[in-house]
């Protein structure tokens, strides 16, 4: 193997079957993770691909030349209709064309102003709604209709069906992506069953099994990956209308008609969605068990006083909710697997070694946000605290890579921050949460999914209940 001079197992000289098994048992991210203990910042995990965990090779692989290397054919699996959207081009130049017609739609500015952001706030208040209407029944934060295939969570459910809740994580996130793609058009997956069972099609969808990752490149050719004909029938049928208003992504593809035609519309539309979805929903969904464990009870508190104590204050001026949302991304990043690339033509130097071109490189946020022990000291340990320091906040922040780095980082990221900072305020301002007696650590361990991560046990329940002196009314 040309990577024969790479830290790694013997094996993986040879063949790439164990990586591959580990992706059947979906256990790739913790194998990986593993070897980076074992091996250091830079692992060959088969013959043709290597991970590392450095900031020297992140910046390389993801934002040299602005966007980094360019994506492998593991992205073929996800064309929609047939079409490449915006994050399944595989070149720079294809993709700087797409994200130039996009971007400005999801800068800070246009998501953190006037009907943009009112839509999140109307959105976060039903949720709260919703928390009231739970008194003191758990509450099933997680997307919960997948619960319905697990024998045990459903004979929890006729024991207890009288104090069993539900409100969905991924339904808030269905809400607000939506809102910001289609307003006035956006779904209403809280309220509305047919909303949500739409929603429910897209997230955490069981039907991306890991194979579809090893034999991507084959498959995709033959199988559509998704069905999700609800969700495709809202994305086609809503991306007709012509009165989106001029904060939403639809107006944006409206005024570029000429260049974009109908179907490209739709499947970027559906792309974004699905990418909306399951990486805020699963993110609050950990963050708010983590704060929920009594580990975490002074945290709680804390964060609860800095909300109540400023209520003026806009969701970006409020540093220790910043803080516990920044911890919260680097200890459970939803997408924690490695994002593959592939060394251009001539090969590079990454972080001190050789690779030849056509090399897999990736790295994987797991893994970046638990090796880097000097910008990230204790990397176990849930510590909001580490982002209240001055020293070393630029290296924190440029190391957090739940959301990529470069070009093609994560066009969604601040519309995702102000949906999650909305929803945590709105909730940790009412209530404290505590974790159902029911729940296990097992039961809320990471599976890793085709790209994403969700609870091994698909259910979170959680308690709700309203601090001293909360108008629980005040959320409807
Ligand atoms: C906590 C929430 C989120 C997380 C952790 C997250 C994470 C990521 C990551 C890691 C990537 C890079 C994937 C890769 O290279 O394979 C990405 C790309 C992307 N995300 Fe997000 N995302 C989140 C929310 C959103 C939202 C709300 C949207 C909706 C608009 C969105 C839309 C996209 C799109 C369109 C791309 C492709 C960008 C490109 O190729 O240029 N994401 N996201």
């Amino acid at each position: 193997s040309p990577l024969r001079k790479l830290p790694g197992p013997t094996a993986s000289l040879f063949t790439s079957l164990l990586l591959k098994w580990k992706e059947m048992n979906a256990a790739r991210t913790i194998y990986i993770h593993a070897l980076h203990d074992e091996y250091g910042p830079v692992v060959r995990i088969a013959p043709n691909e290597v991970s590392f965990t450095s900031w020297a090779a992140l910046k390389e692989i993801y934002c040299s030349g602005g966007s980094g290397y360019d994506k492998s054919d593991f992205y073929n699996l996800f064309r929609i209709f047939g079409r490449r959207t915006m994050f399944t081009t595989l070149n720079k130049a294809d993709h700087a064309k797409r994200k130039r017609i996009l971007a400005d739609r999801y800068a800070n500015t246009n998501v953190m102003r006037g009907a943009s952001l009112e839509g999140i706030q109307e959105r976060s208040r039903a949720f709260l709604h919703r928390c009231t209407d739970a008194g003191s029944s758990a509450t099933d934060v997680f997307v919960s209709r997948l619960n319905e295939s697990n024998p045990d969570w459903n004979l929890g459910r006729t024991l207890f069906a009288d104090r069993l809740h539900q409100i969905s994580l991924h339904a808030y996130a269905c809400d607000c992506v939506t809102h910001h793609l289609f307003h006035p058009n956006g779904s209403d997956c809280i309220g509305n069953k047919a909303d949500e069972e739409m929603m429910h099609q897209v997230a955490a969808d069981d039907s991306l099994q890991t194979l579809h990752r090893i034999f991507a490149g084959i498959l995709s050719l033959f199988v559509k990956p998704r069905s999700v004909p609800l969700a495709d029938n809202y994305v086609l049928e809503t991306s007709k209308r012509t009165d989106a208003a001029s904060f939403t992504l639809m107006s944006r593809l409206e005024e570029k008609a000429a260049v974009v035609d109908p179907i490209d519309m739709a499947a970027e539309c559906l792309d974004h969605m699905v990418a909306g979805i399951d990486t805020t929903g699963d993110t609050l969904c950990f963050l708010m068990w983590e704060l929920s464990q009594p580990r975490s009870v002074h945290l709680q508190r804390r964060l609860a006083e800095e909300l109540r104590n400023n209520p003026e204050l806009g969701i970006d001026q409020l540093p220790f909710l910043d803080a516990v949302l920044c911890e919260g991304l680097r200890c459970y990043p939803a997408i924690p697997m490695s994002l593959p690339r592939l060394v251009p033509q001539g090969g590079r130097v990454v972080d001190g070694y050789s690779i030849p071109e056509n090399t897999i490189v990736s790295c994987q946020p797991h893994s970046v946000h638990r090796m880097n022990k000097n910008v990230y000291p204790d990397p176990e340990k849930f510590h909001p605290d580490r982002w209240m320091e001055a020293e070393g906040d630029a290296d924190r922040r440029r190391l957090l890579f739940s959301f990529s780095n470069g070009g093609r980082g994560c066009i969604g990221k601040h519309l995702a921050i102000a949906e999650m900072k909305m929803l945590l305020r709105d909730v940790y301002s009412r209530y404290y949460t505590t974790p159902d007696a029911s729940m296990t650590a097992e039961s809320m361990a990471m599976s890793d999914q085709l790209i994403s991560t969700r609870p091994l046990g698909k259910s979170c329940l959680l308690k709700f209940h309203a601090l001293p002196g909360t108008d629980t009314k005040e959320g409807c």
